[in-house]
């Protein structure tokens, strides 16, 4: 127990300008800060070693440049400090993540996009491949770059009434072939080619039932569900555990790592085509429209 509350306290000597004080002994809040300020709040409870991960970038947790780089920082420094659990949620009501901020995307920057290519790429290899046993609290919609957030983690909790899946398509573009990777090592290859194809959002029930998520909670009960479930994986032998995921997950994570370049190039050459703006431009609208009715 000791050595933990060290360990802690390490974790803010690390980031000594990124992190408030311990406030609650045996508990250290380590909040992390990017240009976005506080839009990730990362708990470690010294007892356990497990961090709780929390996304803060209202409306809707969109992953942009900056949120992406404060996300895998965050991950870095918890792998570092040999933190043994994550639980990944959100700290916005009804959203888990909004999937890819996609003003990134729309009428891009062309250096910038790259750059924000290679961090969602960071975040997926600190995430798909973390030694930490990793669970994703799914407090609220789940959509594309949300949904792959989640599918990185070894095990999904969702609570009720909100809805999840790889709908790029319906955007006009395309999961690359980790999004798919990662979907697959969930809900194998049929189903994810019917979910990309379509773009399926899946509603919490038919999630469950396509095993994308694996268990279904109350919203009030999702965290203490992942905190529970998260005691079943501590106590298996730790080597034995992360060589296990390890080797489910080598040659995926392998995959990407070496074709990363090519990856980039991929992504900025296919978003940049017109006829991919044209349609991230409609989408956009249809999403402000939607706003602009409810306000
Ligand atoms: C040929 C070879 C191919 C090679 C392939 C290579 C590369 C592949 C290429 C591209 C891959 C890209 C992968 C992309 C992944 C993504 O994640 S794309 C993002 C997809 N996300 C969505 O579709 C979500 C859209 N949003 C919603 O459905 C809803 O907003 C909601 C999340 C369900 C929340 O609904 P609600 O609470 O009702 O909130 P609002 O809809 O009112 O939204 C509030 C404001 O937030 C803005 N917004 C929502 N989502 C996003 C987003 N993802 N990015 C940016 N902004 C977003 C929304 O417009 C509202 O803004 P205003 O209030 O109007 O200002």
């Amino acid at each position: 127990m000791a050595t933990l509350w060290t360990r802690g306290i390490q974790v803010c000597r690390a980031l000594p300008r990124l992190c408030t004080a311990p406030s609650v002994q045996r508990r250290t809040s380590v909040r992390l800060m990017s240009t976005e300020k506080d839009n990730l709040l990362v708990d470690v409870d010294s007892k356990t070693g497990v961090a709780t991960m929390q996304m803060n970038r209202p409306p809707v947790n969109s992953l942009n440049l900056e949120f992406l780089t404060s996300i895998s920082i965050a991950l870095e420094k918890l792998e570092n400090e040999k933190c043994r659990g994550l639980i990944l949620t959100s700290d916005v009501p009804k959203i888990f993540c909004a999937g890819l901020d996609i003003l990134e995307m729309y009428q891009p920057d062309v250096e910038r996009l790259q750059v924000f290519w290679r961090s969602l790429q960071d975040v997926w290899l600190r995430l798909y491949g973390s030694k930490m046993a990793t669970i994703a609290a799914i407090n609220g919609h789940s959509p594309a770059g949300g949904c792959l957030l989640a599918t990185c983690c070894d095990y999904r909790i969702m609570a009720p009434n909100y809805t999840i899946g790889l709908n790029e398509t319906q955007l006009g573009i395309v999961a690359p072939f980790w999004f798919r990777d990662t979907m697959c090592g969930v809900i194998g290859h049929r189903e994810t080619e019917h979910a990309l194809t379509l773009g399926i959002m899946y509603s919490t029930e038919e999630a469950l039932n396509i095993k994308l998520v694996d268990k279904v909670v109350p919203q009030d009960k999702v965290i203490p569900a992942a905190q529970e479930k998260m005691k079943q994986y501590l106590k298996i032998p730790e080597v034995a555990r992360q060589l296990s995921k390890d080797l489910m997950r080598r040659e995926t994570v392998e995959k990407l790592r070496l074709r990363r370049e090519d990856d980039v190039a991929a992504f900025k050459n296919f978003a940049v085509r017109e006829s991919v703006q044209k349609s991230l431009g409609m989408y956009l609208e249809m999403l402000k429209k939607k706003s602009q009715q409810k306000k």
